[in-house]
């Protein structure tokens, strides 16, 4: 304890003269902290413009230096002394995650990426976008069925139900009518979402932090340990049954048929994880990529109801590509290589992400001392942070940052951008391992919803998207809710008259 206690105190001292907000006794920067929670962009843009693009935070005994110059971003995603998580990501996420590529380090991290990798090879991830297709077209179903009518509603709840869905089959089982199915996750997939949603809001609620007072006196504790409980059984079963075939020398699924765990467990590289360590690395996969895309996808449709008139572009190219809605044909299924011809799309989907990156804050701990190339000292033991909504903003690599602009994703437009100034994802050994499958999921979804519809804005929801509040904790969300309104596409015909 003392040993820790001098390894904190150096870095708040060696770390003293790097701007940031005031401090209050003890407690450090808690006020800008919740801040963060609450009007995390609105924070954000005062930090950078009181304090600049290299920030400190102390919170209690701890401090967070934020870095968010591409040069210095590179040196944290790169650097080996940078490459730890620090204990927080396991105390805030472990009890439903277990212990996986999120938040584990060194060799058994790298070993996992090793034995995952391959079971993520495009050729893989294709065969799943005809369950992204099928799901995304239930979706539209329901919200024809529902929403038709331009009553504002929060889509983030039907995105959590999709993607949820979408996890647990090309997770775990793609298969119907087997020992395994699990084709009708319904239940599944709502215990999922509910698990994911208590993940988040423990996440950004501090006070909460500490396991003895939560289960004393938060009446979410029971819920939250429940079902992270059945998550936790339910992914035991699945992997138990699969081990089960494959010991039996069973013949595996048609490849269309197989899941991420099919995969896994019949490449050369899964056999460098033990089973235990597969299945938490299931259920990191469900949550992580189910959350994430679940925020991404509402925070998509957030921003587009305040800009009818991208949408109006990927209005034509969808019909370009599909025929115009009523026509024959342009409701037909969305294959792989119509997402390679979604080229408008796949900007808007980029600009969402530099506009608003679903992972608000990636942290790490600093194993030794290292000098950021911004000449900021990083001390052995102090976090440091890479926010992307903040690195997304810097001027000299966006003009107007505010501006939300698709075509910043041109080739021309982006010859010459710092490799490290566009970071939804990360970057270097730890990126995003499923940033493919985030993008064609997206994509699919995207695509199938706007083929339907428009999407509105929400009345009461502020004039300009710049003023809108976002929650920052571990992921970024529109604080209150994604409420929009949606209307449904006129068919050709009725379009012309
Ligand atoms: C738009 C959606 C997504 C975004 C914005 C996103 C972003 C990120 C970011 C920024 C990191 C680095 C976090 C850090 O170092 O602290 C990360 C890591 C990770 N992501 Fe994603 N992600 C998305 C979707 C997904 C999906 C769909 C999956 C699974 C299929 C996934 C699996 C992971 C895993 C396992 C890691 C840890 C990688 C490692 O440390 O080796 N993510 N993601």
């Amino acid at each position: 304890a003392l040993k820790q206690a001098v390894s904190e105190a150096r870095v708040v001292y060696l770390t003293r003269g790097v701007p940031g907000p005031p401090n209050l006794p003890l407690v450090g920067c808690v006020p800008t902290v919740l801040n963060l929670f609450s009007d995390g962009r609105a924070t954000l843009e005062s930090m950078i413009k009181d304090y600049g693009n290299t920030v400190r935070l102390r919170l209690l005994n701890r401090v967070l230096i934020i870095a968010m110059d591409p040069d210095d971003v590179q040196a944290v995603c790169t650097h080996p002394a940078l490459g730890s998580k620090p204990q927080l990501y396991s105390d805030l996420l472990g009890p439903h995650m277990g212990v996986g590529l999120v938040n584990l380090n060194g060799p058994t991290h790298r070993r996992h990426r090793k034995a995952i990798t391959p079971s993520l090879h495009f050729d893989i991830l294709k065969d799943f976008v005809p369950i992204f297709a099928r799901n995304s077209e239930l979706l539209v179903a329901r919200l024809k069925a529902q929403h038709a009518g331009g009553n504002p509603f929060n889509i983030q709840k039907e995105f959590g139900r999709l993607t949820s869905t979408t996890f647990i089959q090309t997770v775990l089982s793609c298969q119907e009518g087997t020992a395994t199915d699990i084709a009708n996750v319904a239940k599944e997939a709502d215990l999922l979402d509910e698990a994911s949603h208590l993940m988040m809001w423990r996440a950004m609620r501090p006070w909460w932090f500490s396991d003895t007072v939560f289960k004393l006196l938060s009446a979410q504790a029971e819920p939250y340990f429940r079902t992270s409980r059945i998550m936790d059984q339910m992914v035991k079963r699945v992997l138990e049954d699969k081990l089960g075939e494959v010991a039996r020398g069973e013949a595996p699924p048609p490849r269309r048929r197989m899941a991420f765990l099919d995969h896994v467990l019949r490449s050369q590289e899964g056999g460098l994880m033990s089973s235990d360590e597969l299945r938490e690395e299931l259920k990191t996969f469900l949550f992580v990529g189910a959350s994430t895309s679940m925020d991404y996808l509402s925070l998509m449709a957030y921003i587009l109801s305040y800009f009818p008139d991208v949408q109006r572009k990927v209005h034509e190219e969808l019909d370009s590509v599909f025929g115009a809605p009523g026509t024959p044909g342009s409701d037909r299924r969305i294959t792989t290589d119509d997402l390679a011809h979604l080229e408008y799309t796949d900007r808007v989907l980029k600009e969402v992400l530099r506009y608003a990156p679903p992972i608000a804050v990636i942290f790490r701990v600093a194993t030794e001392d290292v000098k950021l190339p911004s000449g900021t000292l990083v001390p052995q033991g102090c976090y440091v942070g890479v926010v992307p909504a903040g690195t997304h903003r810097i001027p000299e690599h966006y003009d107007d940052p505010e501006r939300f602009d698709p075509d910043r994703f041109l080739a021309e437009r982006s010859r010459g951008r710092h490799p490290y100034a566009y970071i939804p994802f990360s970057a270097g050994a730890r990126n995003c391992i499923g940033l493919r499958y985030a993008l064609m999921l997206a994509k699919t979804v995207t695509a199938n919803l706007l083929r339907s519809f428009t999407i509105l804005r929400a009345p009461g929801s502020p004039d300009r998207l710049a003023d809108v509040k976002m929650d920052f904790s571990l992921t970024m969300s529109v604080h209150g809710g994604a409420y929009v309104r949606l209307q449904r596409r006129p068919a050709a015909a009725a379009a012309a008259r």
